[in-house]
């Protein structure tokens, strides 16, 4: 393969990048609010959209690309308005959740269809340089149900891509990869931000958006509950108050010795052992030992309470 055949931007560079601009969009299905007035707006770059499942992000995923209509809102892509309009299709490429493919299609014979489906005066050649873009030529002529997980996601990618769209949408394109199969889509989703696109995924993955994009939208169900810059959130969601369950040779001696400790804000004694709230995960969890050891005391069990996903989104709505 050729440095040129694997260059996202054909044209060399990109003359123009486009901006999908949400203004308070909210999307309901009969009682159930899917989406409760989001806006944002997206440029050039790669984005992730991060929230714990059935926060929102398919339907805004799909109204988004025009697929859905909002409740409420608008969604427009350079100031057109993508539902019901056959311009912006032009522009814009979804890669869905679902990954139902006829396995018994060949990449190649795949990305062509989706090709003529877009009406393109050159379905072959189109087809050409979108598979050379996920590098799935060596395995174009293979049958997709011949293929791994990863090589089916990026065959689904190259048919997203096949009309050169400005903008794509990718939901939860890591489901279900393993780490090198991962490893490869980020490095595509780099080089096609990178090239001026703008690329939109979506994750409940903290970590995988952490290693994609440094600008992330949160959603909690329903609601943006933050945007930005990643180190920002990143840092809200650490700074949050933390409850350890702690078990130790001398709970009441531990008790009082932790309530001297700055980075800890309450400590309660119970049957169980301690609970402990810590302002600071990571001073916390440092200062423990040494606390525990100066005393001669023996830290049994340390463990983070209600850490799931859904309570620290919880705290970023709170915040
Ligand atoms: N067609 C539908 N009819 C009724 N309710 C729906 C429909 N589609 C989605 N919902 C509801 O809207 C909410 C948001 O769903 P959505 O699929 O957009 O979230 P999500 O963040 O993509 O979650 P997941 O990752 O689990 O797909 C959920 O409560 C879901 O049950």
């Amino acid at each position: 393969m050729t440095a040129t055949s694997t260059d996202p931007t054909p044209a060399a560079v990109r003359a123009t990048t486009s901006t999908l601009d949400l203004a308070g969009v909210s999307r309901w299905y009969g009682n159930v609010v899917a989406v409760n007035d989001v806006s944002m707006s997206l440029g050039a770059g790669v984005t992730g959209l991060l929230g714990p499942n059935g926060a929102g992000k398919t339907t805004l995923l799909h109204m988004m690309a025009g697929f859905l209509a909002p409740s409420r809102g608008a969604v427009t892509l350079d100031g057109q308005p993508t539902w019901r309009n056959p311009d912006v299709y032009r522009h814009l490429g979804l890669v869905s959740e679902r990954e139902a493919v006829h396995t018994f299609l060949t990449a190649h014979e795949f990305v062509v269809a989706s090709a003529k489906l877009h009406r393109l005066p050159d379905p072959e050649e189109a087809a050409r340089r979108a598979i050379a873009l996920v590098e799935l030529e060596g395995a174009q002529e293979r049958r997709i149900g011949t293929y791994s997980k990863g090589m089916r996601q990026r065959a689904r990618v190259a048919a997203a891509l096949v009309h050169d769209p400005q903008v794509l949408l990718l939901d939860e394109p890591f489901n279900g990869m393993d780490p090198r199969q991962r490893l490869h889509m980020m490095d595509l989703l780099h080089r096609l931000g990178g090239a001026g696109r703008t690329i939109l995924f979506s994750s409940h993955i903290l970590e995988e958006v952490e290693q994609v994009s440094g600008t992330v939208q949160v959603m909690v169900a329903g609601r943006l509950a933050a945007s930005g810059d990643f180190r920002t959130i990143r840092r809200l969601m650490t700074n949050r108050p933390h409850v350890f369950a702690v078990r130790s040779t001398d709970d009441r001696a531990l008790a009082v010795a932790l309530m001297a400790e700055s980075s800890v804000s309450g400590v309660e004694l119970g049957r169980a052992g301690l609970t402990v709230r810590a302002g600071d995960y990571g001073a916390f969890t440092r200062a423990l030992p040494k606390i525990a050891l100066a005393r001669g005391i023996r830290v049994q069990q340390l463990v983070p309470e209600d850490e799931s996903l859904e309570s620290v989104f919880s705290y970023l709505v709170e915040a």
